[in-house]
């Protein structure tokens, strides 16, 4: 641990560069709804987001409200070769572009451990051109319990919050939401604490705040410094050879080490997706009877034979729903099932025969 390392002129740097908030959160607790409310009520700001999905299928960047599409950059997938690979590029890409972006907006994974996405940007070369503002994590106060869903990334998100905002109060008692809070301050004392429906906050309270202590993650930075040196060989040397072709690479590049909690706690993702349409009545009998509860969560771009219209379905713990829009592109199937040992093989085949 390095502890000494010249702390005066550290601190006497200069606040500057690209204001960053991270907004984490488990599993369906309500981050991409969040990322649309900042979208619609930024004003001028010009915000450019970056999500991270879990699952082969970007289906978060098509529920984003209307947004200029380059202001969004995505990856999927495992969040450790995210990281190594794709975020620093992400950011660089972000920072090159002529338009001068007032604010980055980073959406992890539902299951992911966000330290090392912190440490990118207090540990790395970003650090001068960044700052980062703030960690955001959402809980779904509906269904969050000190077990945390048995994972660990759940507790870290928690643990890593500078804001923790106790979303989906409508879904919850109020005593539950009070203890819940008391529980969440004893695992993260002195976050501010907020509350909120469907991400509904003023957006003072959560940007430009400057809530995260970059100091804090000082004793991070040796542990995770060989780290760095290898993935920085490797970046530069992959990268600028093969700027164009990065995602097609990417999945090529399994080869890191993949430390604990790294394993996505158990959890898989199921991608399925068709250019025919499901028959509502096998697809409503596979939600009701077939899905098993192991689903913990799914969404998707449904297309139904008997409806003209576009159906965003959602579903995350006990609930679910479909809402109905127009297609603005042509009709296909697209969905993500993830949960805890989930057999692939048997989802497809239970979804390919609700195909028309
Ligand atoms: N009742 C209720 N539903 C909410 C609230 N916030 C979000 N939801 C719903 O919860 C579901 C999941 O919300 P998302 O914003 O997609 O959650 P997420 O955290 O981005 O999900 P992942 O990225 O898959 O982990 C959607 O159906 C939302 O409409 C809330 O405050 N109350």
């Amino acid at each position: 641990m390095n502890t000494v390392s010249n702390p005066i002129s550290e601190l006497d740097l200069p606040k500057r560069g690209m204001p960053v908030t991270i907004i984490t959160g488990f599993l369906g607790s309500g981050k991409t709804t969040l990322l649309n409310q900042i979208l619609k009520n930024k004003q001028d700001l010009k915000v450019a987001v970056l999500v991270n999905e879990f699952g082969d299928i970007n289906i978060d960047s098509q529920l984003l409200v209307s947004l200029d599409q380059d202001m969004v950059e995505l990856s999927n997938g495992c969040i450790c070769c995210t990281i190594n690979d794709g975020l620093v590029d992400a950011v660089y890409r972000i920072l090159e572009r002529q338009e001068k972006i007032d604010y980055l907006v980073i959406e992890t994974t539902g299951i992911a451990d966000p330290l090392p996405i912190i440490l990118t940007f207090v540990g790395t070369e970003l650090r001068d051109l960044t700052r980062l503002d703030s960690v955001l994590t959402l809980v779904d106060t509906s269904t969050f319990t000190p077990d945390h869903f048995d994972s660990e990334a759940a507790l870290k998100q928690v643990a890593f919050a500078d804001i923790v905002l106790l979303n989906k109060t409508d879904l919850t008692p109020p005593e539950q939401v009070e203890e819940l809070e008391s529980y969440i301050r004893t695992v993260k004392v002195g976050a501010r604490m907020l509350r909120s429906q469907y991400g509904e906050v003023p957006l003072p309270l959560i940007l430009d705040v400057a809530l995260t202590d970059a100091a804090a993650y000082k004793e991070y930075d040796s542990e995770e410094e060989n780290h760095e040196h290898h993935h920085h060989e490797h970046h530069d040397h992959e990268h600028h050879e093969h700027h164009e072709h990065e995602h097609e690479h990417h999945h090529h590049e399994h080869h890191h080490h993949h430390s604990e909690h790294l394993q996505n706690d158990g959890f898989v993702s199921v991608s399925f997706e068709s250019d025919r349409p499901f028959a509502v009545k096998k697809f409503e009998t596979f939600l009701t009877e077939e899905v098993s509860t192991a689903v913990f969560r799914a969404k998707g771009i449904l297309w139904f034979q008997e409806s003209e219209a576009r159906h965003v379905f959602q579903l995350s713990g006990p609930r679910y729903d479909l809402n109905q829009e127009d297609w603005l592109e042509p009709p296909k199937n697209q969905l993500v099932l993830i949960g805890r040992n989930l057999d692939p093989a048997k989802l497809t085949a239970q979804l390919t025969a609700c195909l028309v």
